[in-house]
């Protein structure tokens, strides 16, 4: 397996300490109710688990996984869901979570997707923003970092399936 020099952009300690912050703001926000986290595979699990363990109010899970189709056709924004919700969210509190947002298209799609299933209320927590590659507009309530166009990973987000279990974001070094 090809192996790359890989710098740090966000240590592990900046980015679990921003997920104790996001996880405390979120119980806040939620006091006296309950939270549903969507966790949209494969990359946000790790960030899902870890923002999980810092929220104080109940929490339950469910997972999606959504591709968005390759080559020619990706600036389309067709958005496949490849695996959908278990569970209805009919009259939850669902939060989306994600590990980046980028052109934005992932999650603008799955948003009006989920509105369709009457949730009580919908919000989106992202890890990470990518604001300069934004194609499509979309209201993002808790982001834990806004980062400049450069190819990240670690913390979930991989290269060619490569690297998602790094504890730190970093960016690949490409010769
Ligand atoms: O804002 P967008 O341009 O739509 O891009 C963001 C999406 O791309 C990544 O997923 P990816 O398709 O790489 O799947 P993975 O999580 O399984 O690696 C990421 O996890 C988001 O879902
Ligand atoms: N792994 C990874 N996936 C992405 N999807 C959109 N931007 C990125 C990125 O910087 N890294």
């Amino acid at each position: 397996m090809e192996k790359h020099h890989i710098e740090v952009m966000l240590s592990e300690e900046k980015v679990d300490a921003r997920i104790k912050e996001l996880g405390e703001q979120i119980s806040r926000d939620y006091a006296g109710k309950s939270v549903h986290l969507i966790c949209i595979l494969k990359g946000s699990v790790y960030f899902t688990c870890e923002l999980a363990k810092r929220i104080t109010v109940p929490v339950t899970m469910d997972f999606m996984q959504c591709s968005s189709y390759g080559g020619e056709t990706k600036s389309s924004g067709i958005v496949k869901i490849v695996k959908d919700l278990d569970e209805t969210i009919m009259d939850r509190n669902v939060i989306i979570i994600e590990d980046i947002i980028d052109s934005g298209r992932t999650l603008s799609h799955l948003k009006k997707l989920l509105a369709q299933r009457n949730p009580a209320s919908l919000k989106i927590c992202t890890l990470l923003d990518k604001p300069e590659r934004r194609v499509v507009d979309v209201d993002v309530e808790y982001v834990g970092f806004q980062i400049e166009d450069k190819f990240v990973v670690g913390y979930g987000l991989d290269y060619d399936q490569q690297y998602r279990n790094l504890p730190y974001i970093g960016m690949v070094e490409f010769d």
